[in-house]
């Protein structure tokens, strides 16, 4: 079975008609989420040489046998990091990603078996538009001469909710209002109010050139440009969607509905969910419009890392990384599983913040930066994940490709198992399973708790058991005769996502502690540690990938201006992190 990812839409302009060199070892590690192998291998994934890897490799405190340093070291090649590398890259800086696992993508990864190919994380797919200021994934592959093809999809989910609400939400703005407000004819003016005030929001923010708020010229440059846009995007920066919301409308059910439009992206009700957060996607899928990548998600992470090898930096898998050097009190370097040593300028983790400061650095006391964070921020639990492939008769005709299910009681949307996300990337692009079959990804949040400490027989007994009651459920809900129409089961456990995806108990990502002040209290990429910075869904705006492209582009901005690459100005950013520093601490 060919393990590449296969038909690799990825079209890098400019490129030349020779790949770079196959990896020289087949993958060795097991099945990961539930799979035979997730990819890697040969051919279409951008991987160094040996010889390439030889070079990139330094003794310790010393220089690599090329005489060079890095201008950053990666750590991880989810899409935040592979952003923050290419951007960097594009600049002129030489880079390099380190990734524990054996091909590129993180949680946006993807893994083949039997002629299927699975999206490890989401398939749905903001900012893959051709339009305006927001499309960060088609910008960030543009960056490194990359285009993917997409297809429009002409929803964004479908959704089943408690009291027999069934909401669509279509790809034009105008049929997705129409279909809402004949469901809540006496909220029509809120309904309006509240999208509306989203729409401002969006049309700031898309006004905008998108680099790190943390950069005062850039900063000060765009409010001098765009005062309003400016202005209205500091008046909703603290504040979240459903104070908002219940501004303009008074029904119970509406507003449980827009908890749930909030919850499937931030796994939290629109009370903790941050406006600009919520007005980006609730959007996003109607401007751009919700866009899957042909030959599958995994596709994005694989033409990033061909990118970024064509740009003259590199990527190196199975490099697991332990420690962060530090010297000084300043990020110099990483230390290797190997004890290998690399060094360069800065360092960008990838990493949860957890893991960060929890095991990459191994400082006596969490800085206090951190420990706020930590005061404002919980991980939010991870997810049970179910990949079938099912014959294909089992789908009705014309059956939408994102679902999110939630059965009876509204009280379950934030429970462990309560709602169901299902998607069905396949209605999009036939060619990710054999013919006459589909792929359904269901998903459910599940927390690592539930998982641990039991023994191998138990475990697998375990994830078995809670699969099928979940399938059973959309069986009763969507597709009656599913379990019979099955012919590939995979599953995986909070377990399977803290192994694979090497995040701290398979964490979704950052989740409000209490009801937090909109988007005060996250931190941007600096961190307190000179010379180290944060990318990824524990970095401003959060979770998404969308979300954590925009943190790979303020990070590459920030370092690129702190190695001279970008104009600087050391005073005004003393003054500038300062005031944001204490900004946070009043969330
Ligand atoms: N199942 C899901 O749907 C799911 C699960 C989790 C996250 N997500 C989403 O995925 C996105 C997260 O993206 P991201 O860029 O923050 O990160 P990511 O978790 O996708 O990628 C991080 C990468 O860093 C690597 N890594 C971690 N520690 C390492 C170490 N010590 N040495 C070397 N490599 C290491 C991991 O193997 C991984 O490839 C968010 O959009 C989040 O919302 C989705
Ligand atoms: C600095 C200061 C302080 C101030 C100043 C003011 C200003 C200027 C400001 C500005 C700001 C800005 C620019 C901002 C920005 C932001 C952004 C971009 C954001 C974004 C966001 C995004 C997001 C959040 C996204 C998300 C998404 C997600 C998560 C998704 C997911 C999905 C899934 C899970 C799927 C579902 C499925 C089914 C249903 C099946």
């Amino acid at each position: 079975m060919p393990l590449l990812l296969s038909p690799l839409t990825a079209r890098c302009l400019h490129r030349s008609p020779h790949l770079p060199a196959p990896v020289a070892h087949r993958p060795s590690r097991p099945r990961p989420l539930g799979g035979e192998a997730r990819g890697g291998g040969r051919g279409r994934v951008a991987v160094v040489s040996e010889r390439q890897a030889a070079a990139v490799e330094k003794s310790p405190g010393g220089e690599g046998s090329d005489g060079e340093r890095y201008d950053a070291i990666v750590v991880g090649s989810g899409i935040g990091g592979l952003v923050a590398a290419t951007q960097l890259a594009a600049k002129g800086a030489r880079v390099l990603v380190l990734e524990k696992y054996i091909i590129p993508g993180g949680s946006s990864g993807y893994y083949r078996r039997d002629g299927f190919t699975f999206d490890v994380g989401s398939s749905v797919m903001f900012g893959f538009s051709d339009k305006g200021n927001l499309n960060l994934i088609t910008q960030a592959l543009e960056a490194v001469g990359c285009k993917m093809e997409v297809i429009p999809d002409p929803s964004t989910v479908h959704f089943h909710l408690p009291g027999a609400l069934s909401v669509l939400v279509h790809r034009e703005y105008n049929d997705f209002i129409e279909e809402l407000v004949s469901k809540f004819p006496h909220e029509k003016e809120g309904i309006l109010k509240f999208y509306g005030t989203c729409w401002k929001i969006f049309n700031s923010l898309n006004s905008l050139e998108l680099k790190s708020l943390e950069e005062p010229l850039y900063l000060f440059g765009q409010f001098f440009k765009k005062p309003l846009e400016c202005l209205t995007l500091a008046y909703y920066l603290p504040q979240n969607a459903g104070d908002i919301a219940r501004k303009f409308i008074k029904d119970q059910q509406l507003l449980s509905f827009i908890d749930a439009e909030c919850f499937i992206v931030s796994t939290v009700n629109a009370l903790k969910t941050p406006m600009i957060n919520a007005s980006m996607v609730l959007c996003d899928r109607h401007f751009g419009g919700i866009n899957y990548p042909v030959g599958g998600v995994g596709g994005i992470a694989v033409s990033l890392a061909n990118g970024l090898v064509e740009k003259g930096s590199a990527i190196r898998y199975k490099a697991n990384v332990t420690n962060v050097i530090l010297e000084n009190g300043k990020a110099v370097g990483v230390r290797l599983s190997n004890g290998k040593e690399l060094f360069a300028r800065t360092v960008i983790s990838n990493a949860t913040r957890w893991d960060t400061f929890g095991k990459l650095v191994k400082a006596e006391e969490l800085p206090e930066e951190e420990k706020n964070f930590q005061k404002n921020y919980v991980k939010a639990p991870s997810f049970l994940s179910i990949h079938l492939g099912v014959k294909a008769s089992v789908l009705p005709a014309g059956t939408d490709c994102h679902h999110f299910v939630l059965e009876d009681d509204w009280s379950n949307l934030e429970k462990p198992y309560g709602s169901i996300f299902l998607s069905i990337p396949t209605v999009l692009d036939p060619s990710l399973a054999p013919e006459g079959h589909h792929i359904l990804h269901i998903f459910t949040t599940a927390g690592i708790e539930d998982w641990e400490g039991l023994p191998r027989k138990d475990y697998e007994q375990k994830k078995e058991l809670v699969a099928n009651e979940i399938i059973r459920r959309l069986e009763n809900k969507l597709f009656p005769g599913l379990q019979d129409s099955i012919v590939l089961k995979e599953v995986g456990s909070p377990k399977t996502h803290r192994r694979f995806l090497a995040r701290n108990d398979g964490t979704y990502g950052p989740m409000p502690r209490g009801k937090p002040k909109g988007l005060l209290a996250m931190p941007f990429n600096t961190t307190s540690i000179d010379g180290l910075y944060c990318v990824g869904d524990s970095c401003f705006p959060g979770q998404g990938v969308i979300a954590v492209a925009f943190s790979g582009v303020m990070c590459a901005h920030r370092v690129a201006a702190d190695i001279d690459l970008e104009q600087r100005s050391p005073i005004l950013d003393t003054g500038l992190l300062g005031v944001l520093r204490w900004l946070r601490t009043l969330a």
